[in-house]
């Protein structure tokens, strides 16, 4: 007989917190009040198992910190709330680099650009459900109905232009510029962050390592250490655009078409009888993909012994052994005598995967020790960017319109962009005011030499020399001649309409590689790295000190 249909079978429930099932026929009912209020709808009982449920395609609207809504309002209230601005990303130290820096103290590093896939799609979805409006009803803000009827029908209108994800950015340069009402800034600004800061980090953490594994093989395997489903997830989505080959996580290969890989853990050996049993047991199910993990009981003087036997057996069969494993233990000692043994036996084609808390240093110690590995398995380091846990990426207005007071008094017009400043005890904290645009300057050799930031109607079209000065030291210049000048941001957002062809994961990820190839190594290299010049135009420089000078003379005043 044929199941019985459950509200399942009907709904794609969005928005609901509690699942209500019915203790007499299970039939679920979904609700967003954790005391059932109704009677089941099949069976007319009434006691129900109460389950806790969450969508994650829910709550965009509240992804937020509550000061933005608060902001939101004050500003609704104001009635300035739909006053276009500009803000930029950007971030002010690159993250990972050790050593003391330049004769000036200055750290160079790269940060690999991630998380703009992940943006769009949660920009798509931004809007404020019901159940997210009935939560800020219940605020004692008290807010009022018609702010929230304003908010019901809020989606992102505004234009949005950015670096192109996977590519490398340095400190201070703009990586996402927003064009849209102040509101709809101030509402993005925290989930925009989020997803930028930790995919950005995790991306960059990913391509060190990658840097250093070079053409071996690289496997992600961080799922249980991440920080959270959604971490491990994005996560393992940036370990391929890092140039990883494949990841361990399964729900990250199916929501992205990724390669998906595996060996086998120590559960599989400790449940068989004996090591070998289980050896033999996984080849015959997977002759073509076997990879015994070797160090359950003695990594040289039984896993060894078994894994040749394996792989003898599979020979009688007509298949080769593909890898063995090893997790624990000096790698670069094991690693050669695993080697050594394999390829006596004629078993040179096996290769030899190694895991146990890798990151770019314990691969490069490795290989500088001569290591025999050709597979390198890396989770928690890489996928909690171990050693350097956040990237302090930051959203800031640079630019607004004229506010009416200003417009009544004659102040600006209203085509005028104000720039803004936030004057700061230090100067490299001082923001970049304005709506900017930055160039990447080529050389002939196809070698990226610099980065030029610039106000946006400036262009460097016709301009055959330029001078790259330091933000913040004068005395650190650069003229360059014979340069192709690339703008960085694309347009993604106008008016709030996606118009950028989201490239595919595989383009991403070859075009990280194509960019990092135009790096010199000395950029990219984990230690003491050299700092990468990145200039402001004349024009945004002065604009920048007349600000600071402005605003200097009105504080004091
Ligand atoms: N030859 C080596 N040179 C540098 N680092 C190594 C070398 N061999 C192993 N390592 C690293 O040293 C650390 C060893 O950690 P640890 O002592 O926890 O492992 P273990 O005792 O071998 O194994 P287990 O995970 O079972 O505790 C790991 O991060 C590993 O990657
Ligand atoms: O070491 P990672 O870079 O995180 O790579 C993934 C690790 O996860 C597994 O072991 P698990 O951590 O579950 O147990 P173990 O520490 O006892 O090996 C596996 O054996 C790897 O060692
Ligand atoms: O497939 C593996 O070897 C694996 C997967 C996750 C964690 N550690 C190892």
């Amino acid at each position: 007989m044929p199941q019985a249909k459950t509200i399942f079978d009907y709904i794609k429930p969005t928005d609901y917190r509690f699942v209500h099932i019915c203790r007499r026929c299970d039939q679920p009912q979904f609700s967003n009040e954790r005391e059932p209020a109704e009677a089941c709808v099949r069976c007319g009982n009434d006691s129900f198992h109460v389950v806790p449920y969450y969508n994650p395609d829910q709550d965009y609207g509240l992804d937020v910190d509550y000061y933005a809504i608060t902001m939101m309002y004050a500003l609704w209230k104001e009635g300035l709330h739909k006053t276009q601005v500009v803000y930029d990303d950007f971030y002010r130290k690159a993250p990972f680099v050790k050593g003391v820096g330049d004769f000036s103290g200055e750290l160079g590093g790269y940060v690999a650009f991630g998380g703009l896939g992940h943006l769009i799609e949660t920009i798509n979805n931004l809007h404020f459900s019901e159940a997210d409006l009935d939560y800020l009803r219940q605020q004692p803000e008290g807010f009022e109905e018609a702010f929230l009827e304003d908010l019901r029908k809020l989606r992102f209108s505004g234009d949005m232009y950015a670096v192109e994800e996977g590519n490398l950015v340095f400190p201070n340069t703009p990586l996402i510029r927003l064009e849209a009402p102040v509101w709809e800034c101030i509402w993005i600004e925290a989930m925009l962050l989020n997803i930028i800061n930790a995919e950005s980090l995790v991306l960059t953490k990913g391509s060190r390592i990658k840097t250093i594994a070079g053409k071996d093989g690289l496997l992600e395997m961080g799922k249980r250490r991440a920080q959270g489903r959604d971490a491990s997830v994005y996560g393992a989505k940036m370990a391929y655009i890092a140039g990883f080959d494949a990841t361990s996580n399964v729900k990250a290969g199916k929501q992205f078409s990724m390669p998906i890989t595996g060996t086998q853990a120590h559960v599989y050996i400790m449940f068989h009888p004996s090591e070998l049993e289980a050896f033999l047991a996984y080849a015959n199910v997977f002759p073509q993909k076997t990879i015994p993990l070797l160090d359950t009981t003695d990594t040289l003087n039984s896993g060894l012994p078994h894994a040749i036997t394996t792989a003898r057996k599979l020979q009688e069969k007509g298949f080769e052994m593909t890898a063995v494993r090893l997790d624990s233990g000096d790698l670069a000692y094991l690693s050669k005598k695993v080697r050594k043994r394999l390829d006596e036996e004629g078993l040179e084609h096996v290769k030899i995967a190694a895991t146990n808390d890798l990151d770019e240093y314990t691969i490069a110690s490795l290989k500088q020790q001569g290591a025999q590995i050709d597979i390198w398995g890396v989770g928690t380091k890489f996928i909690t960017a171990y050693d350097n846990p956040a990237l302090g990426g930051v959203h800031k207005i640079v630019a607004r319109r004229a506010l009416p007071q200003e417009l009544r008094a004659g102040i600006y017009n209203e085509d005028d962009w104000i720039p803004l400043i936030k004057i700061s005890e230090s100067i490299e904290k001082i923001l970049n005011p304005g709506r900017k645009k930055v160039y990447r300057l080529f050389g002939p050799d196809g070698m990226a030499k610099g980065d030029y930031i610039c106000l946006a109607h400036e262009s460097l079209e016709g301009q055959s020399e330029i001078v790259l000065k330091h933000p913040t030291n004068p005395l650190k210049a650069k003229k360059i001649r014979d340069f192709e000048a690339v703008e960085l941001h694309k347009q993604i957002f106008k008016q709030g309409k996606c118009v950028y062809d989201v490239p595919t994961l595989e383009e991403v990820r070859a075009y990280h590689q194509r960019q990092k190839n135009t790096f010199w190594e000395e950029y990219l290299r984990l230690e003491v790295p050299e700092v990468y010049p990145v200039s402001l135009s004349d024009e945004l420089r002065n604009m920048k000190e007349r600000l600071i000078e402005e605003k200097r003379q009105h504080d004091d005043g």
